[in-house]
């Protein structure tokens, strides 16, 4: 098999996150749903969650399907990176994506979700699509839709291409030529401890040297902004006038009026540059004059993460063959 789903942005103003469509049960019940392969539970809204937590969201009943089936004793509790979280039940039930039909598909019910997911509306649940050791669920952990779907797929991969500030794709199975220009660039994945973690060959700011050093980080499309170590990103706003770490915004600030420089990484011998657009991420808040960077560091989080700002740049092809390799190719 193979298939292909959008990846829409979530707000017009700026890509925080995309949402793509599923089924879920029969007849099939729609969802939009983040995949995020920064993590591996595919949990919905449903039912199961309290009203007052539901503002606007579709919801999985899992009661009106009549292929859903109770996993008994089955729950699970995650907490995200920026401190979300949600918990619940898990059913099996029949799981789409671009046409790919995987029958018992593990899907986690939210009993509870945190503030910030009831209050993005356009957010109707995650699919985790990182390797099966980070899935939550308890006492058994479950197979993430990728690990289900591989078998019946002609090719073990998933490849994203997701765009500036419209809408790009997620194809299953296959490798679509006509998404990329020149060679795809493999690197090899290490997945301990279930991230899409690889090793950057270096980086550069704007038209000046690259310097050809590793950073180790993860493909992250579950993250909207590029997060890596201080010394690069001290280097990058040292080029944007008027640039300050601000404590108050949480980050890298400038004039949303100053000139950005592109910023350059490297994937083996090969280049890609994250253009000025994408590097001048938000205004802190609508109207500002403000702006807040799409390169912020990692040194609060612990790892590198490569997010949506990186991987708009790029085709990336996940290779879930044995051993799993990461592919990025210009497009
Ligand atoms: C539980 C583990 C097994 C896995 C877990 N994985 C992660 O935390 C990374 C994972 O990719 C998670 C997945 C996201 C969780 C929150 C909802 C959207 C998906 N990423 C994250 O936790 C990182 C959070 C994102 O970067 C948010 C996303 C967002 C989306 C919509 C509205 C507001 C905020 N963007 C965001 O904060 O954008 C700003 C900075 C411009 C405001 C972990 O490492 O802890």
């Amino acid at each position: 098999d193979t298939g292909s789903a959008a990846a829409t942005p979530i707000d017009p103003r700026f890509d925080i996150a995309y949402v793509t469509p599923v089924t879920i049960g029969t007849p099939p019940q729609t969802l939009q749903l983040d995949l995020d392969t920064g993590s591996s539970d595919l949990w919905v809204f449903s039912s199961h969650t309290p009203a007052s937590q539901v503002r606007g969201q579709q919801i999985y009943s899992p009661d009106k399907s009549t292929t859903s089936k109770l996993l008994d004793g089955h729950t699970w509790s995650i907490r995200y990176g920026d401190g979300s979280g949600s918990r619940g039940n898990v059913y099996t039930d029949n799981f789409a994506i671009g046409g790919i039909m995987v029958e018992t598909q593990a899907v986690e019910t939210a009993e509870e979700v945190s503030s910030s997911f009831t209050t993005e509306d356009n957010i109707d649940g995650l699919v985790g699509l990182g390797f099966s050791t980070l899935n939550t669920v308890s006492p058994e952990g479950q197979l993430t839709f990728f690990d289900n779907a591989k078998p019946k797929l002609d090719a073990p991969v998933f490849t994203a291409d997701l765009k500036y500030m419209k809408e790009g794709t997620y194809d299953f199975g296959f490798i679509d030529e006509s998404k990329y220009t020149g060679e795809i660039t493999y690197v090899p994945v290490d997945t301990d401890p279930g991230y899409w973690t690889f090793t950057s060959s270096g980086y550069g700011v704007g038209s000046g040297t690259f310097s050809s050093s590793p950073i180790t980080g993860i493909a992250d499309t579950g993250t909207s902004l590029v997060y890596l170590p201080t010394a690069i990103v001290t280097a990058y706003y040292r080029q944007v006038e008027g640039a300050t770490n601000s404590r108050s915004y949480g980050g890298y600030v400038f004039p949303c009026n100053s000139t950005l420089p592109p910023f350059v990484f490297g994937i083996g011998e090969a280049k890609f540059t994250i253009p000025p657009s994408y590097m001048s991420y938000a205004a802190v808040t609508d109207g500002s004059p403000t702006c807040f960077g799409g390169l912020q560091s990692s040194s609060g989080i612990g790892i590198n993460i490569w997010g949506d700002v990186a991987l708009k740049a790029a085709f990336v092809v996940f290779n879930g063959e044995e051993p799993p390799t990461i592919g990025w190719a210009n497009k």
